[in-house]
C-alpha cells in the first residue's frame, strides 16, 4: 500500500506524470509564452537550457528543459579538488577504477547507519560496471547519512542519473527544479547534472543508489498486459518550481565528475529557478502504488513482470544496462507450483537490497532490511534450503507473500565488479552465505524400481 506515514507538508508540491512535457512557474508570468529565449526574459530572469540528451536524439527520447533563473549556473569560481579548501572529505568512496570481479554469491549484513556523514560523504560505491567517463555502465552505492548537507552547499553528479531507493529515514531533496520528500518505500531520480541539497527531516537515513552512466530510465513496455499496470505513469511525481532569492551569500557547489569530487564557490544560491518547462526533471515514485501482475494459473513467471523502470543497454532489444525491479506484497495462487523463485543462473547480474520485511526466497534469514546481495553473471542461486523445504511441502492455498515487505533488484546485462570498500572495508560481507543457503540442500533423487510405461509415439 502507498506510504502514508508522514503527512505531506505544503512545501512539497508535485506535478503528476512520467515522461510528460511539464511546465511550472513559482511566479505567474515567469515562463515566456510561445518562445524559449526572448531578448529579455520576464522579470529580468536568465534563460538557461539543460540538456539531458543530445540535441538531435530522437523526439521520443529527447530530454531537455528550459530554466528561467535569477543567475545562470555558469556564474561560479573554478572547481578545485574536494577537500583541498578545508571541506572534510571524510570517507568518500567513489573510486570506480578498480573492480573486483568475483563469481561468488555475495551477501551483505545491513550497512551501518551513520551519524556523521552528509549526503556527499555518506555515499559509498559498492558495485558496478563500466565507467562514467565513457558514459557506459552503472554504479551501485549505499548511502548512510546522519547530517544535513552543510548549509549553502549543493551537489550534482555529472556522471549519471541517480536512482535513490530510500530504505530508512526520509530525505528532503531540494533541487534546482523543485523540492521532493522521499520516504522509505519511495524512490527518486535526480538526473545527471541537476544541483541538489539533501537534508534529513526525520533523523539518519540509509538506502541504495543506482547511478546510470548511460541514457535514462524509462517505463517498461507493457505488451499483452495492456495499457495500465506495473508502475503507472500518473503516479510519478515531479516537483513544482520553487526558488530562493539569495544573491549575496557564499555557496559551494560540489561536483562528482569522472568519479572524483570537486568544489567551486559562488556568490548566489543555485536554487533560484523561478520557472521551468521541459522533459528533463527529477521525479519520485511510491513503490506502494505498484500494480503487480503475476501467474493466476501455474508456474512462477520471470521477475521482469515486476520491472518499475528500465534503462536499455542499446546492445539489443530488451537487454537492459539497468532494470529496477521490485518484489512487493502480492498474492500467490498458482496450482501445482513451486512458488518461490526457481534455482537459476542468468547472464544478467542481480544486485538485490531489502527495504523492509522478509524476502520469500530466504526463509532461512540473513537477508535483512538495509542489507544486500549480489548474484553475478552465471552465479547459481535461488531459495535457501529452509525455503526449499517449506515451499515444496506447502499447502497451495492462495497466500499473501511479502506483507509489510519490499525487496528490490538492480539487474544488469553487465558483469558486476565489487569495490574494495564493498568487498572488504565495509566488513559486512557474510562469510557463511553459501554454507547457510545452499550447501545444506539434500539430494532427493530416487530412480523408480520400475519405469512407467512409455507410450509408443509415432512420428
Ligand atoms: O534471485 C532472486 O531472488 C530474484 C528473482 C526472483 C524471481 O522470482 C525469479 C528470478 C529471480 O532472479
Ligand atoms: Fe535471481
Amino acid at each position: 500500500m502507498p506510504v502514508t506515514k508522514f503527512k505531506l507538508e505544503e512545501k512539497y508540491s508535485y506535478l503528476n506524470g512520467f515522461g510528460s512535457y511539464h511546465e511550472s512557474e513559482a511566479v505567474a508570468g515567469a515562463l515566456p509564452i510561445g518562445h524559449n529565449s526572448p531578448q529579455k526574459c520576464n522579470y529580468g530572469l536568465y534563460a538557461e537550457k539543460l540538456s539531458g540528451t543530445a540535441f538531435t536524439a530522437p523526439r521520443h527520447e529527447n530530454q531537455q528543459s528550459w530554466l528561467y533563473r535569477i543567475l545562470p549556473s555558469a556564474a561560479h569560481e573554478r572547481f578545485r579538488p574536494y577537500g583541498s579548501a578545508g571541506q572534510h572529505a571524510r570517507g568518500t568512496e567513489y573510486a570506480h577504477d578498480k573492480w573486483h570481479f568475483v563469481p561468488d554469491q555475495l551477501r551483505w549484513d545491513p550497512f551501518d547507519l551513520d551519524e556523521e556523514n552528509d549526503w556527499v560523504e555518506g555515499m559509498k560505491l559498492v558495485a558496478g560496471a563500466g565507467s562514467p567517463v565513457v558514459k557506459s555502465g552503472i554504479g551501485i552505492f549505499i548511502y548512510a547519512v546522519g547530517r544535513d548537507m552543510a548549509s549553502k552547499t549543493a551537489f550534482y553528479s555529472a556522471d549519471g542519473d541517480l536512482l535513490v531507493v530510500a530504505q530508512h529515514g526520509a530525505l528532503d531533496i531540494q533541487t534546482e527544479l523543485g523540492r521532493m520528500l522521499v520516504r522509505p518505500n519511495e524512490i527518486a531520480v535526480v538526473p545527471r547534472g541537476i544541483r541538489h541539497r539533501v537534508t534529513l527531516p526525520d533523523g539518519p537515513a540509509r538506502g541504495f543508489i543506482l547511478e546510470l552512466y548511460q541514457g535514462h530510465f524509462q517505463l517498461p513496455e507493457l505488451g499483452p498486459i495492456g495499457s495500465n499496470g506495473l508502475a503507472n505513469q500518473r503516479d510519478f511525481q515531479v516537483p513544482k518550481a520553487s526558488y530562493d532569492e539569495d544573491t549575496s551569500s557564499a555557496w559551494r557547489i560540489v561536483s562528482k565528475f569522472g568519479g572524483n569530487l570537486f568544489a567551486a564557490e559562488q556568490g548566489h544560491t543555485p536554487f533560484d529557478v523561478v520557472a521551468w518547462h521541459g522533459k528533463y526533471y527529477p521525479y519520485k515514485y511510491d513503490l506502494g502504488r505498484f500494480n503487480a501482475v503475476g501467474s493466476i494459473s501455474f508456474d512462477h513467471p520471470d521477475p521482469s513482470v515486476f520491472t518499475v523502470l528500465t534503462a536499455p543497454s542499446g546492445a539489443s532489444p530488451g537487454v537492459a544496462v539497468a532494470d529496477f525491479v521490485i518484489f512487493p506484497p502480492r498474492w500467490l495462487v498458482q496450482d501445482d507450483t513451486f512458488r518461490p523463485p526457481w534455482y537459476h543462473r542468468n547472464t544478467m547480474s542481480e544486485f538485490m537490497g531489502l527495504v523492509s520485511g522478509d524476502y520469500d526466497a530466504k526463509e532461512g534469514g540473513g537477508f535483512r532490511p538495509g542489507g544486500a546481495s549480489l548474484h553475478n553473471t552465471m552465479s547459481g542461486h535461488g531459495p535457501d534450503a529452509a525455503t526449499f523445504e517449506k515451499a515444496s511441502n506447502a499447502d497451495l492455498k492462495p497466500t499473501k507473500v511479502g506483507e509489510g515487505s519490499m525487496a528490490f533488484m538492480f539487474e544488469s546485462c553487465l558483469m558486476m565488479g565489487v569495490t574494495e570498500w564493498g568487498l572488504k572495508t565495509c566488513e559486512k560481507v557474510q562469510e557463511d552465505y553459501q554454507k547457510h543457503s545452499w550447501t545444506p540442500l539434500q539430494p532427493h533423487f530416487k530412480k523408480p524400481a520400475s519405469l512407467p510405461q512409455q507410450e509408443k509415439r509415432e512420428y
